[in-house]
């Protein structure tokens, strides 16, 4: 059987030209990166080759069954070479996953560019484009490979020098997997150095388990030498690693620039046994907020990787923990299906949730900075958790940060605990603010009578705070929350006898007036009703509801009201005593409309007829004017 020799020229999916040119030229500041992004898929090729032989054990007659990467270099044709003898690929999976880039992040990879180098180099291997890296140092990539299992003549030659079309052309290839010849630009020659290559590898690639070898730098010699640890790095013993060599792995493992902020290692024996070495980031991925994000946790079998995590191993509020668990417990042939059913990966996944939320408990306890950096970043997801994780969801609850009343910054430093811990004498509630910014929430009127008295208030801006407080958690340490700005205040023993019994009388005083009021506005709000909340404003907007439901909090957010808005208004506000006194006053429409309306914007929502509202507003400033003219 002869192999067919016609090229064939293929043009590049758009995204990918332009990726190229981005490749190119702007990350040419860590150019280093594109061994580290051939040896990474490299290494994953002799994973997937190994995961295949376990329901295809025919692909193991194909070739040797010694995993190796070799890297070489040749001065004179001013080529580095990067062969693997993994899984390899047929020529449609070349096109589908050479020609084109498969995942949707690509476009979003664009966006995020921000145009620091540093910062985008970061992002390539975040973003799965690391073949591409290839020409930030080549001016020609040819790709020579054959499927595991496939003819020898099955073999296929790609090749493109990254402007914009590639070529492909069947060959002879009688060894499975795959080889990497890049032809460097001129000026690259400095790679061409065997010394230069090993300290890359070793830098960037020295915890891919499989071997790296490489040829000696002595010309007569024709060994190799392999330059990588090679070792599962998770398997060593605590005591004989570094800080370092645990930073150098998460990196590896991550494709994050930065050290992570903390991480723990643990060995378990008893019913079922495994280690566990768990990463807490310390910058958020790009895709973070990305639903079918990849996750970053991988399931080794006796040191083999198995696959990578898919929502089995860490629940989503933890889809940022980096790390890798290695069981003994399961059969090396599982599958994602076996994944689910099974009581080892159960039990795995909640000592490993346990581990990560301690890790985070210490972490705030004892270096409180660096756990602010963790909420600035994780502080979101981590609230998903109060909904999802009902067993831990106490633990959870004493990791959650805040904004307050009391805070000088923006930033969330308060505790539940801090919160109850300096509750005032007599208060049995903790309170919060549903707002849709937090700007809104620290100049809302509900604060009022609460900042009158002291008592803090948690201001909550973040769409998952609803989560937070939808009955979740209903109740911190024998607390139950109480929003401020819903139902009739309750300050319980907060208030004194006197204020209850003037709030009494002024709803008697008031009753005409409101029930005026309540005519005036019929269709736009529920009630109309007199109120101790507030000391400086008129009025104010609050839900007829006394518990928080979802959809009250959704509509805060987007322009609306609550779905029963009550109009409460202050009777001891010059405005209100002075409708209260002229009822017979012909504009109290305007002024019921405009007490209103203002109410509404200082809630943050959207008033619904802006210009209805200026008009009426106008109308009673230019009454007001003729009142004043002498
Ligand atoms: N040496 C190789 N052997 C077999 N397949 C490969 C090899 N290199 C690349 N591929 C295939 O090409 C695809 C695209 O590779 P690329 O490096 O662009 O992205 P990725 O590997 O999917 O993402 P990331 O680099 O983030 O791991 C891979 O997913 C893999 O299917």
């Amino acid at each position: 059987m002869t192999a067919q020799t016609t090229e064939e020229t293929f043009t590049f999916q758009a995204e990918v030209a332009q990726l190229l040119d981005l490749m190119a030229h702007s990350l040419y500041s860590n150019k280093e990166i594109f061994l580290r992004e051939l040896i990474s898929n490299a290494s994953d090729a002799i994973d997937r080759l190994r995961f295949e032989r376990f329901s295809h054990p025919e692909l193991a007659e194909d070739g040797d069954d010694d995993p190796r990467i070799r890297v070489g270099y040749d001065r004179d044709a001013g080529t580095i070479t990067i062969s693997d003898n993994g899984i390899g690929m047929s020529r449609d999976e070349v096109i589908g996953n050479i020609g084109t880039i498969a995942r949707s992040g690509t476009a979003e990879f664009l966006r995020n560019l921000s145009g620091d180098q540093r910062g985008d180099s970061a992002l390539i291997g975040q973003f799965g484009v690391g073949f591409y890296s290839a020409f930030v140092v080549a001016e020609r990539v040819v790709l020579t490979t054959r499927r595991a299992g496939a003819a020898a003549a099955d073999g296929v030659r790609w090749s493109s020098d990254g402007r914009g079309e590639y070529t492909l052309e069947s060959v002879e290839r009688p060894e499975r997997g795959t080889t990497i010849v890049l032809h460097l630009r001129d000026g690259e020659d400095e790679l061409l150095n065997g010394h230069r290559l090993r300290t890359i590898v070793q830098r960037y690639s020295d915890h891919v388990s499989v071997p790296i070898v490489m040829p000696s730098e002595d010309a007569d010699s024709t060994e190799e030498t392999t330059v990588n640890q090679a070792s599962a790095l998770w398997a060593r013993p605590k005591g004989e690693l570094t800080e370092r060599e645990y930073h150098d792995f998460y990196r590896h493992l991550s494709n994050d620039f930065t050290d992570p902020l903390a991480y723990v290692h643990a060995k378990v024996e008893g019913r079922y046994e495994y280690t566990l070495l768990l990463y807490v980031p310390s910058q958020a991925p790009y895709d973070l907020w990305v639903p079918q994000a990849r996750r970053g946790m991988r399931l080794h079998v006796q040191r083999i990787f198995i696959l990578e995590d898919s929502g089995q191993l860490m629940p989503a509020y933890l889809r940022f923990v980096r790390g890798v668990i290695d069981s003994s417990d399961l059969p090396l042939n599982v599958s994602r299906e076996i994944l689910q059913g099974s009581r080892a990966v159960d039990h795995i996944r909640s000592s490993a949730v346990k581990r990560v939320l301690r890790l985070l408990k210490d972490m705030a306890a004892n270096e409180p900075e660096k756990y602010a950096t963790f909420w600035r970043n994780f502080g979101a997801v981590l609230k998903e958790g109060i909904a999802d994780d009902y067993a831990n969801r106490d633990d959870i609850a004493e990791l959650l940060r805040f904004t307050t009343t009391r805070s000088a910054t923006q930033e969330a430093d308060v505790s539940l605990r801090d919160y109850v811990g300096r509750m005032k004498e007599g208060q049995d509630k903790i309170y919060y603010l549903l707002a849709p910014t937090p700007a809104a929430a620290s100049a809302s009127p509900h604060l009022e009578v609460f900042r009158e008295k002291g008592i803090e208030v948690l201001l909550l801006g973040e769409a998952v705070d609803n989560w937070v407080v939808t009955g979740l958690v209903q109740e911190f340490d024998g607390k139950r929350l109480q929003s401020v700005a819903q139902g009739v205040p309750d300050l319980g023993d907060l208030e004194d006898d006197a204020e209850k019994e003037a709030a009494e009388k002024a709803g008697t005083e008031f009753a005409p007036l409101l029930e005026r009021l309540k005519a005036e506005l019929d269709g736009q709000a529920h009630d109309v009703r007199v109120t101790t909340r507030l000391t400086t404003s008129p009025a104010c907007i609050v839900g007829d509801e006394a518990i928080t439901d979802l959809a009250l909090a959704q509509r805060l957010r987007g322009s609306g009201l609550p779905n029963r808005p009550v109009l409460e208004i202050n009777p001891r506000h010059p405005l209100i005593e002075r409708l209260n006194r002229r009822q017979d006053d012909p504009r109290l429409a305007d002024w019921a409309h405009v007490l209103f309306n203002q109410a509404v914007l200082t809630s943050g929502a959207l008033v619904e007829d802006p210009a209805a509202f200026v008009g009426r507003l106008n109308d009673l400033l230019v009454a007001l004017a003729a009142d004043d003219t002498p």
